[in-house]
């Protein structure tokens, strides 16, 4: 579980924020600045949660204090204003956010989220290991031994250090996140803020001020000034994940930051400058949208200057054996499986014949739901989703959706939720939360798009979300639509 602290001398915060946030964090709480700087010392937290004004220390010089300690600690602010200006001090810092009180559970949950994957990002480091024995404990291995992958890692050593903007291109689920990660952990920048942006998860008009930030009244609803990440990440790294899905004013604003390291918040005129170094990464045909007049020329140039091209898994299978070691080792070891002993020969000749459309984030996926799944020492056939074992015969015209991940979604709702629970609690799970609602959430968008014969732009309607969510979410659950399919064998 990561660890949470959360710093306020109202009990009544502290008292909430542990009973709302036990389940996503170990949460503990400091009354003051120096008690809580104190136990930043003793112990390894993943994410503050701080007060703007504490009665021994203004938020602010707290909050650089902590900095100085750990440069990469998230620490969310809590203010009483919508935004104070020393929460706009601190976020221009290199603050991870702020949120108003009195505190809402739900944006307060999410916002703690982002800010645990924020850490890990930023903190575990990414150890580049052609053999996985023999990594570094602590770290995520980055497994491959293909030639293919030997490439990859060779180019990560050249251009890590070079202060010049990366483009990461591969399929989905190839790896091009940890790909940005080890070129943020070998770069000279390693001291300064990581920030990622999914440029697809969010709507054009959203993602340029989560970019640039916005002054007050800049657009409905923008009640005070915000600061963008651009400006928070001054001096670090900013990841920018999907850089093909940005409407053309979003295209235009990052060139400018490319060429010139200016640009101006949103319904602002004031011309600031930035010293971020840009990572990217795209599984979008850039060439072919700058054809059809969908993407910047000059802006894909910029970008490409370095790329990063990762194979997908179907032309690196001789990797897939020490990926499901490793995969193995790792959810034996969290789902507290000691008796499992690996996988039939019959499963590993399996696996090493499928494709793996959905790449090393499926093939995780699938061996941690196989050892999930598995009730005897040995993993066989029997337990792989269908879409492996019945790899061979499958059609790919007979429908518009391969719900390769859907072998466990239950057909009618709700079907298999109750059982997935009670086996989670019998496992003594500490994820029963996010895989139940990682459960309902793919069950309900694979009924909506089989509703919409894969219409995305239908489906994100009906379901009330951006086109960019859906797609997103499409990714992580390794959803196949037949067209993307047809994208994919023709190469990115
Ligand atoms: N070579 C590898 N070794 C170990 N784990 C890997 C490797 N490649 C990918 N993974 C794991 O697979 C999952 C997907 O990887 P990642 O998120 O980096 O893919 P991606 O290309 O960024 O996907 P997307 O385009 O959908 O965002 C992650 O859990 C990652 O840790």
């Amino acid at each position: 579980m990561p660890r949470l602290l959360v710093v306020d001398d109202d009990r009544a915060i502290l008292t909430l924020a542990q009973r709302t946030l036990s389940m996503v964090a170990d949460v503990d709480t400091a009354g003051n600045a120096f008690d809580a700087i104190e136990m930043l010392k003793k112990d390894d937290y993943d994410v503050v949660l701080l007060d703007i004004q504490l009665p021994d220390q203004n938020g602010l010089a707290a909050y650089c204090e902590i900095r100085e300690y750990d440069r990469r600690i998230p620490v969310i602010f809590m203010t009483v204003e919508a935004a104070s200006k020393t929460a706009i001090e601190a976020m221009q810092l290199g603050a991870f956010d702020y949120i108003a009180k009195p505190l809402s559970v739900e944006p307060l949950r999410e916002l703690v989220a982002k800010a645990v994957k924020q850490r890990q990002i930023s903190s575990v480091p990414v150890a580049i290991s052609a053999e996985e024995e023999d990594g570094d404990q602590s770290a995520e291995l980055f497994i491959g031994r293909s030639p293919a992958m030997l490439n990859v890692f060779k180019a990560i050593g050249k251009v890590a250090k070079q202060d010049v903007p990366i483009l990461i291109r591969g399929e989905s689920g190839t790896g091009k996140e940890l790909v940005a990660r080890a070129l943020y952990q070998y770069s000279h920048r390693y001291d300064e803020t990581f920030l990622a942006v999914n440029c697809a998860a969010l709507p054009d008009n959203l993602l340029e001020s989560e970019l640039f930030g916005h002054e007050k009244g800049a657009f409905t609803g923008a009640e005070s000034r915000r600061i963008g990440k651009f400006e928070q990440c001054n001096g670090g790294t900013l990841f920018l994940d999907e850089i093909g899905d940005m409407a053309p004013s979003v295209q235009a604003k990052v060139l400018r930051v490319l060429q010139e390291q200016r640009f101006e918040r949103v319904g602002g005129n004031k011309e600031l400058t930035t010293d971020v170094r840009i990572i990217a990464a795209t599984n979008r045909p850039l060439e072919q949208m700058v054809e059809e007049g969908d993407y910047r020329e000059d802006l894909l140039y910029r970008l490409n200057g370095v790329t990063i091209q990762l194979p997908p898994l179907r032309e690196r299978l001789s990797d897939v054996p020490s990926l499901i070691r490793f995969f193995l080792a790792q959810a034996k070891q969290e789902f507290n499986k000691p008796d499992l002993e690996g996988l039939s020969p019959e499963t590993v000749d399996l696996l090493t014949a499928y494709q793996w459309p959905g790449n090393v984030r499926q093939l995780r996926a699938v061996i941690r739901r196989c050892v999930l799944d598995s009730v005897m020492p040995v993993i066989t056939p029997d337990i792989l989703p269908a879409e492996v074992t019945r790899y061979e015969r499958s059609d790919p015209a007979s429908s518009s959706i391969d719900s390769s991940a859907s072998h466990h979604v239950p057909t009618r709702a709700g079907g298999e939720l109750p059982s997935l629970v009670e086996r989670l609690i019998a496992q003594r799970s500490n994820n029963v939360y996010a895989e139940t609602v990682e459960y309902t959430e793919r069950f309900v968008i694979l009924e909506v798009l089989k509703a919409t014969d894969g219409n995305q732009s239908q489906a994100a309607e009906m379901l009330g979300i951006t086109r960019g969510k859906l797609r997103d979410r499409i990714k992580a659950y390794n959803i196949v639509l037949k067209s993307d399919i047809a994208v994919e064998s023709d190469g990115d």
